[in-house]
């Protein structure tokens, strides 16, 4: 592949791994090094690195079909969640995204969102409840109860299933699943590539059995532990959503309304999930693109997962970023404060229960979450894989293996190519010189334009496949007609084309609701207590998979800090790791 990168690293594993280990800033300096599409080494050669907007508008619009997510990740997702959008590709995929997509509508979030408000009270209270009376200060270790929250607000917002983990002092065995499922992943994820083959070419009764015997062997023991923790898992997961979907399916069928979705969301707008939505819509669609149970009951596994650790990351660094600049934080405790009081004097509505609209529409509130989700997207990068040979236009050159400069790259068929977001959305060429700086006001001065003078924003890619757009776009990220091929305000957090995160209005709207309900009650501030020796706690943030948050206990303190029991902890260096679940 013609193009530079940093040296080899590894013999065997190449230098994959330093985007994990330099973090944030070596996944970004790379880009600003060599450009928009880096060349990397893995394990099994060459990987391109790539965050130019042309590059990524093929890989996720126009040539997502070569672009497919890996084999090993489509199959394993399948053994673990079943028929759902990550376990599928081509037709299936584009059948299943036609009936979802419409089910993930503003109007729908609307309804969605009173789901919401008692789960964000409760958070509040709890926290509030672990302060002293006399309403001084005192350090809580807030990502356990962010990460319940966000269980929360899955559970009940798309399965309607009231876990309660922020209530119950035990946990059902459904909310546990559903904790330990992302860290378990990451650690299986070695061995996912016996399982694409198995899944490929045994039936599932087989692929069982023969997943039992060839890893016994061989397999180090923890990975068989693993292995069989995950299958408990499932099991557990699989029973509890195939119970709940079975129930609504009754009771919808039990409905003698031709009407479905329409009577359903009017008699009773509070109580709906995006579960009743989802079958409402597919019992009212035409035979050849209904879905089937198996694909239904897929959705909702598949959506729990992917809302969960996605959103409890974002909304630990919202409030991590709050705490470290209180002047915003003030800032937007008066936005909010004020939408109150306005709604409180109408004699609308109690405290921070805004409806849907006016709590999307705060201005600083909104600012805040963006800028968070562009400088630190949940998932910083995602792979996918050519399924043929390609040449990827690049907008801006990158540097070549010669040392000059290529506006193009050839791509050989099965080469792993990553998508950087984090790169994407810190390209100084389209956000700024401070794009790599947390500056939530550049979102308020760049307002949206008036739909009446609307621009034709062009997204010149190449002759043949120029999109033009005329929308109300926020100028934001745009320059020259140039801009990321993103769904969320042009920015790649959520990706774009048809892969694109199709819960992006739900997590939206789920941030905005916890922050402003926090926010209203609660003053954050980042640990100041020095312990005995004059040493205080440091938190600092690890890139796994996602972004993770972790506690430096004060130096020279050798004792293990507390932890709530629902924090999987290792030891690594002299960090204690608190892993997002
Ligand atoms: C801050 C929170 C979130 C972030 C940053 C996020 C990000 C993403 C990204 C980057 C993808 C693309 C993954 C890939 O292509 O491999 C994705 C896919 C997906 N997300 Fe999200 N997500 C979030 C919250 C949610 C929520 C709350 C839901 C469910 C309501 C959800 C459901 C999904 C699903 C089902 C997919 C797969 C879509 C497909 O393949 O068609 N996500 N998400």
């Amino acid at each position: 592949i013609d193009l530079d990168g940093p040296n080899r690293g590894n013999w065997l594993t190449g230098n994959i791994m330093s985007l994990f280990e330099g973090g944030v800033d070596y996944c970004v300096h790379i880009a600003e090094k060599y450009g928009g599409a880096v060349r990397l080494y893995g394990p099994l050669g060459e990987i391109v690195y790539v965050s130019d907007p042309r590059a990524l508008y093929h890989i996720v619009v126009k040539d997502q079909h070569i672009f497919e997510e890996p084999n090993q990740f489509i199959m394993s997702n399948k053994l673990v969640f079943g028929e759902g959008l990550i376990s599928t590709i081509g037709e299936q995929h584009r059948r299943q995204r036609k009936l979802l997509n419409p089910v993930f509508s503003t109007s729908n979030m609307r309804r969605l969102l009173p789901t919401l408000h008692p789960i964000s009270d409760r958070l509040t209270s709890i926290l509030a409840s672990k302060l002293p009376a006399d309403g001084s200060h005192k350090e809580i270790d807030v990502l356990p109860w962010l990460s319940r929250c966000a269980l929360d607000g899955v559970c009940q917002g798309i399965l309607g299933y009231p876990s309660n983990t922020l209530s119950a002092a035990e946990n059902d065995s459904y909310a546990e699943a559903l904790r330990k499922i992302g860290p378990l992943i990451g650690k299986l994820m070695k061995v996912r590539s016996i399982t694409a083959f198995v899944m490929q070419n045994c039936s599932p009764y087989w692929a069982r059995k023969v997943l039992d015997l060839v890893t016994v062997p061989w397999l180090p023991t923890q990975y068989m532990a693993d292995i069989r923790e995950m299958r408990r898992i499932v099991e557990t997961m699989d029973s509890a959503s195939r119970k709940a979907f079975l129930e609504r399916k009754a009771a919808m069928e039990a409905e003698e309304t031709p009407d479905l979705i329409d009577t359903a969301c009017r008699d009773n707008d509070s109580m709906t999930s995006m579960m009743d939505i989802m079958l409402k819509a597919n019992a009212v669609s035409s035979n050849t693109e209904r879905l089937t149970d198996a694909e239904l009951l897929g959705q909702m596994n598949v959506m729990v997962f992917a809302g969960l650790d996605t959103t409890t990351s974002a909304l630990a660094r919202c409030i991590y970023l709050l705490a470290q600049h209180s002047g915003a934080q003030a800032r937007l405790r008066s936005e909010i404060r004020d939408a109150t009081k306005i709604l409180e004097e109408d004699g609308d509505m109690p405290s921070a229960e805004l409806p849907f609209d006016v709590l999307m529409s705060l201005p600083f509130l909104d600012s805040i979450v963006k800028e968070t989700l562009r400088l630190y997207p949940s998932l910083p990068v995602m792979a996918r894989a050519t399924s043929k040979a390609i040449t990827l236009p690049l907008q801006f050159p990158a540097r070549s293996r010669s040392g000059g400069y290529t506006s193009a790259v050839a791509i050989p068929e099965g080469t792993v190519t990553i998508i950087s977001i984090l790169a994407a959305n810190r390209h100084q060429g389209l956000w700024g010189a401070d794009a790599n700086e947390w500056h939530p006001e550049r979102w308020l001065s760049s307002p949206l334009t008036a739909p009446s003078q609307a621009q034709e924003v062009k997204y010149s890619m190449d002759g043949e496949d120029t999109v033009s757009m005329s929308r109300s776009a926020p100028v934001m990220g745009v320059k020259d007609g140039v801009r990321f091929p993103g769904v969320y305000s042009n920015m790649m957090t959520f990706l774009g084309g048809s892969r694109s995160c199709i819960g992006f209005k739900f997590a939206e709207m789920e941030l905005k609701q916890v922050i402003a309900t926090l926010v209203l009650r609660l003053h954050f501030s980042l640990p100041t207590e020095p312990n005995t020796q004059g040493h205080v706690k440091e938190i600092q943030w690890k890139l796994q998979a996602f972004h993770i948050p972790v506690v430096k206990p004060p130096a020279g303190d050798g004792v293990t800090p507390q932890v709530p029991l629902n924090v999987r902890l290792v030891k690594k260096d002299d960090f204690i790791w608190n892993a997002v679940v």
